[in-house]
């Protein structure tokens, strides 16, 4: 996340009465992040994360506390929201929707071996496996009219060889069919700073805002896509087999999946090159605003276009 709005401690402190978790201690900006304002909120009674929602309609939010809500409850380390004395996740703070979730232990680690992908393909199976059973469907914020739209917005910065790169897999991808692929609730942006690790387990899995209905290959491929990329962005062999070996171990890929994964890897880098181009050519305004480096996706997107890689046997 970043910071856009900037938040009074004395407002917030007014803001949580309306809670049960005691009175405010110190309030503190978090850098890291590219979609919302966060902020650590330590009280007398615990340790939360408050988000204010920049850009995400109202409307969509129930989607992803609920969700959130429900892996909390099927035992994952995902940040269960908290709810206000009228009991509801949602609120709003200066003026913008806001949400007040368990703050999780841990530590991201941005250069994870074999046995750290092996727990985050388990962990992920789990979250498609226990995401089966929730009520609420929203389709995938980033699918493909999403894809489509920005495509056209972050064109015309580009130059002419990556204009043909981004027309070559647009046209790649409007011809896969991903019907028969198993579908859920999905993650959609399970990147290593998105997971705490707590000494060698995974404390918290965060940052649910880009969740939502999509095939559930997807969500592996954006996974490996992170997870298991080399500095210059081909795919790490042992990583890579750690990781799907565990997913599978809890959910296995069906035939239509191992047929579709070298597209589902070309689709899941697509998505982060056009939506880091567009945070790129397209800033928005803020107070602390951190911006990744669209080229690492372009770069991965050409290597996976290169080869061809298989979901293990089982
Ligand atoms: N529930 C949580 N527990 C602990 N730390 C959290 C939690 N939620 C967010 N954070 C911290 O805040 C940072 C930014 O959160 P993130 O959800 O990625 O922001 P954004 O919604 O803007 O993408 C994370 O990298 C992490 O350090
Ligand atoms: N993981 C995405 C950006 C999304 O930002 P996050 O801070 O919400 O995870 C990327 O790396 O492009």
């Amino acid at each position: 996340m970043s910071v856009f709005t900037p938040l009074p401690e004395s407002t917030l402190a007014t803001w949580l009465r309306g809670y049960a978790v005691g009175r405010l201690v110190e309030l503190k900006g978090i850098a890291a992040g590219v979609q919302n304002s966060n902020f650590f909120v330590t009280t007398t009674l615990g340790r939360y994360v408050l988000t204010l929602f920049e850009a995400i309609p109202r409307a969509e939010l129930p989607y992803y506390l609920h969700l959130m809500a429900h892996l909390a409850r099927h035992g994952l380390p995902v940040p269960a929201p908290i709810a206000d004395r009228d009991n509801e996740y949602l609120g709003t703070l200066e003026g913008k929707p806001a949400v007040l979730v368990m703050r999780l232990p841990g530590q991201s680690v941005m250069a994870p071996g074999e046995q750290h992908c092996a727990r985050v393909g388990a962990m992920l199976a789990g979250l498609h496996l226990a995401g089966q059973s929730y009520g609420r469907r929203q389709e995938n914020p980033r699918g493909p009219a999403w894809r489509a739209a920005t495509a056209t917005e972050v064109r015309g910065f580009l130059p002419a060889e990556e204009q043909a790169l981004l027309d070559t897999e647009l046209a790649f991808q409007a011809q896969v069919d991903s019907a028969a692929l198993p579908a859920g609730a999905i993650h959609a942006d399970l990147f290593r700073d998105n997971v705490l690790w707590d000494g060698d387990h995974i404390g918290g899995v965060i940052d649910f805002y880009f969740a939502g209905h999509d095939s559930l290959l997807f969500d592996v491929a954006v996974t490996v896509n992170d997870w298991c990329a080399t500095a210059d962005g081909k795919l790490d062999a042992a990583r890579c087999a750690a990781l799907l070996t565990a997913y599978q171990a809890e959910r296995p890929f069906t035939a239509a999946e191992r047929l579709a994964w070298p597209a589902m890897l070309r689709a899941a880098a697509l998505r982060f090159w056009l939506s880091r181009a567009a945070d790129h050519h397209l800033p928005r305004e803020g107070e602390m605003v951190l911006v990744k480096n669209p080229d690492e996706y372009r770069d991965i997107l050409r290597h996976r276009i290169a080869a061809h890689p298989a979901l293990p046997e089982v």
